[in-house]
């Protein structure tokens, strides 16, 4: 049963804890990280043995699984997904930023370049659900940027096959390799590099407590995306909603996992009384059932707020991966949101129109980062260069200065190296 709080009245750190990660979970990945370091793909089949039952006789899936997955892909999701990804195209499209130059009258000319990043790993998530709008939503903004090698991997299902639907997502994706391999053995294998799996500049992409701790403990090495850890969404609703909508729209997210987090904040306690209700008729009509109710149990939560302002004020501090504003007039609300990955407005907007199909990025972050992180964009797969030019002339205007804060900083050779070219 979920819990419900009254704001005014409870101790402010029961609502915002987090739900825990397993216990372990950050010497069990740093042990499978070592292990992936020290023993390349034979790490990779037994742990691919251990967590998903697979016997792997090859990493890689070959250009024959490829076609032999297309041509068994229902045709109707093929549309389905041609129609998604033209929508994350678009979207995506106006993230693409070019550099700049900047020329004074004096000669001087600066500017930035940007270049696509090289190599890029995607995680795709596959262990309780499969996920090929993981595949078109990290892919396609990596091909925008023009990234040259996108590297997919993603945990093989009992047969050793990869799904199918995932490898015609990552065939329209643009994914250049896939590889049979999830876990954080996976983002270990992106990070150092084994026999097969190339070492990629960047990881990205979603995936369960020990995928997010994985990244956690190999960026440095590699860039990666972000925390995005087990699915949160965060509701705010007032007493003009329908219960039995907030309360899909919660179990939507709480089926991902059982750290999945689900929460409604509403200014009506009698909201709150039905959405409580709500979830306990549509719970066990749910094939993930015990995924969702775990998730319900231990992280749900319903909170009365005093008034929407203040339920705004909740969120912002929770700062959610997925926020719904299901009033009559979001966007009164929506200057107010200060911390949130995605933001849902109306009650015609239930997150999984997100998840798979209006065309922003569903890698979010997550655990209260959403305060100082972004949702994944064709940023994350480019980086930067600046570059200078001076004559002669618009040098010898600015020497002194330059040699002026260089011995301030006690750095003789800066001054010089800037004086020795009017030293005749
Ligand atoms: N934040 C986002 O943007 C976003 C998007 C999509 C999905 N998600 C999240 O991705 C996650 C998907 O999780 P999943 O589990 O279905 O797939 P997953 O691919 O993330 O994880 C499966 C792998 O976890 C590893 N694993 C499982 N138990 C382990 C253990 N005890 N010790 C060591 N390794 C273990 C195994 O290697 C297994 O292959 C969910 O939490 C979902 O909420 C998040
Ligand atoms: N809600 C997930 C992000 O937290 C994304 C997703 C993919 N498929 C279904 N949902
Ligand atoms: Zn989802």
């Amino acid at each position: 049963m979920i819990r419900i709080f009254k704001y005014s009245d409870i101790d402010k750190s029961a609502i915002f804890m987090r739900s825990e990660p397993p216990a372990n979970v950050e010497e069990t990945v740093a042990g499978i990280i070592a292990d992936v370091h020290e023993n390349g793909d034979a790490a990779l089949v037994r742990y691919a043995k251990k967590f998903d039952g697979a016997e792997l006789s090859a990493l890689e899936v070959t250009p024959r699984e490829l076609d032999d997955a297309l041509k068994s892909v229902d045709p109707c999701f093929l549309e389905v997904i041609e129609k998604a990804a033209a929508n994350i195209k678009a979207f995506h499209r106006c993230q693409i930023r070019s550099g700049f130059v900047l020329t004074k009258e004096n000669g001087v000319v600066l500017g930035q370049k940007i270049l696509p990043l090289h190599r890029v790993g995607v995680y795709v998530p596959g262990g309780t659900a499969s996920y090929p709008s993981t595949v078109l939503m990290n892919c396609i903004p990596a091909k925008l940027a023009g990234v040259s090698e996108i590297i997919v991997t993603t945990p093989p299902s009992r047969d050793g096959r990869v799904n199918p639907n995932i490898l015609a997502a990552a065939k329209l994706g643009g994914a250049d390799r896939i590889f049979k391999s999830g876990g954080a053995q996976a983002v270990a294998a992106l990070a150092y590099g084994t026999e097969s799996v190339p070492p990629a500049d960047k990881i990205v992409g979603p995936g369960n407590a020990f995928v997010a701790e994985a990244k956690k403990q190999v960026y440095g090495r590699v860039a990666v995306d972000m925390i995005a850890g087990p699915s949160e969404i965060l509701v705010i609703a007032d007493d003009t909603c329908s219960a039995e909508y907030v309360a899909a729209d919660m179990l939507s997210q709480a089926e991902h996992d059982v750290l999945a987090s689900a929460v409604l904040v509403t200014d009506s306690a009698e909201l709150a009384e039905k959405v409580g209700a709500e979830l306990e008729k549509q719970l066990p009509a749910l094939p993930r059932y015990d995924i969702a109710r775990a998730s319900i149990d231990n992280n749900g939560k319903i909170i009365v707020a005093e008034n929407l302002k203040q339920a705004v004020e909740i969120s912002n501090a929770l700062a959610p991966e997925h926020l719904e504003i299901c009033v009559d007039n979001p966007f009164d609300y929506l200057d107010m949101v200060r911390n949130a990955g995605s933001i849902f407005l109306g009650k015609y907007c239930p997150e999984a129109l997100g998840d798979y199909f209006a065309g922003p990025n569903h890698t979010l972050p997550t655990l209260g980062t959403a305060r100082f992180s972004s949702p994944l964009s064709v940023d994350d797969f480019v980086k930067k260069s600046s570059f200078t030019y001076y004559t002669p002339e618009a040098l010898a205007g600015v020497k002194n200065d330059i040699a002026c804060f260089a011995r301030k900083e006690g750095l003789e050779a800066h001054a010089r190296s800037v004086t020795v070219r009017f030293d005749k």
